[in-house]
């Protein structure tokens, strides 16, 4: 369970104090989510959401966090809206950690994906790349192929333990995408981590989206594949074209993609199956033993992987253009 730090009934109800929000009246700790400690709070008001940043978030990022929330917000997206208190500040600190309270999104994510599901991910994400264009602060995506390195040269030595060859694996897609990866594509602050678990549907529309703690500038399109290595794969790990067509089709209906993001998105897909097997890697490998929080399955990923390092163009995915070919490096 994702709560790494217990608030006491007295700092909890002294932090409290600090915003127009009346009494506190239960404040219980959320199960899910892996990185930050989470609590639904409930006051006088109604229901907020009191985050504590926990280790991976790092504090130096939470103006940009924060900045980017309102800034989605006032644009109509619905997303958590950080809460200032009586002194105009959202981000102050509680028990020794950054803490913030964000309003409350009604919805609950989606534990069977059905094609549907994709359709309205593709519209919320292009609508979100729009929302952001004119949003000023920036923030370097820390993991990308710098980042995907020194994970590797962390976890290099273990790698095998977890799967047998999974470190001559790495290095050698870590070699083929620093070669193939992409310059130039239409670029801005992205998701980066919008996962089934961050997407919220009331019935069958979808409500909001949460969890903006991995936003960075990258390119547009590398959010489309971080979504279709998430959301376009069944649990036997075969892809599902179906998902994926219709993720990419609502996604142009809003923001079309250039033939050369297009052309990128295989390179994308094996570049963010990396990132997600290489930290969730980092994590399994470097999971305290009896700790609460269960580490995600690393192998998912290799799974992942190896499948976009088989197809040969964009066909092989969701489009009928004649592609060049990706794989083969
Ligand atoms: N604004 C919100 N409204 C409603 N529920 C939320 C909100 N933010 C977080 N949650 C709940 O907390 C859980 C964990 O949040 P998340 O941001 O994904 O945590 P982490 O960053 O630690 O992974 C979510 O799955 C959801 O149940
Ligand atoms: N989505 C990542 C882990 C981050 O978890 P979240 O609860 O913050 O979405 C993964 O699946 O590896």
């Amino acid at each position: 369970m994702a709560v790494y730090t217990e608030v006491s009934d007295e700092d909890l109800n002294a932090f409290v104090a600090q915003y127009d929000l009346g009494a506190v009246v239960s404040c219980k700790g959320i199960a899910e989510g892996v990185e930050n400690s989470n609590f639904l709070l409930v006051t006088d008001r109604g229901p907020y959401i009191l985050t504590l940043y926990e280790k991976r978030t790092r504090r130096e990022d939470l103006p940009f966090f924060l900045g980017l929330m309102e800034h989605l917000a006032a644009k109509g997206i619905a997303c958590p809206l950080p809460v200032a208190g009586r002194d105009g500040q959202a981000l102050r600190e509680l028990c020794g950690r950054p803490a913030v309270i964000v309003t409350f999104l009604a919805g609950m994510w989606p534990r069977r994906i059905l094609p549907q599901h994709c359709a309205q991910l593709g519209t919320a994400l292009a609508r979100l790349h729009l929302a952001v264009a004119d949003f000023t602060m920036r923030r370097p995506n820390a993991l990308s192929l710098g980042g995907w390195k020194e994970l590797y040269g962390k976890c290099a030595a273990r790698a095998d333990e977890v799967a047998p060859g999974l470190r001559e694996t790495l290095e050698t897609e870590l070699a083929a995408l620093e070669a193939h990866w992409p310059a130039g594509l239409p670029s801005g602050v992205i998701h980066a981590d919008l996962f089934p678990d961050n997407v919220f549907f009331r019935g069958e529309e979808l409500s909001g989206l949460i969890d903006f703690y991995f936003a960075c500038n990258d390119f547009l399109v590398y959010d489309v594949a971080i979504c279709i290595n998430a959301w376009c794969f069944e649990i036997d790990g075969s892809f599902n074209a179906t998902k994926a067509r219709l993720l990419l089709a609502s996604y142009r209906k809003v923001r079309p993609l250039s033939r050369a993001e297009l052309v990128s998105l295989p390179w994308l897909c094996r570049g963010s199956a990396v990132r997600f097997l290489l930290t969730r890697l980092y994590d399994w490998l470097n999971h305290p033993p009896g700790a609460f929080v269960r580490p995600k399955d690393p192998l998912e990923y290799l799974r992942k992987l190896r499948f976009h390092q088989t197809v040969r163009g964009l066909g092989d995915y969701f489009l009928d253009e004649d592609t060049p070919s990706p794989a083969g490096s």
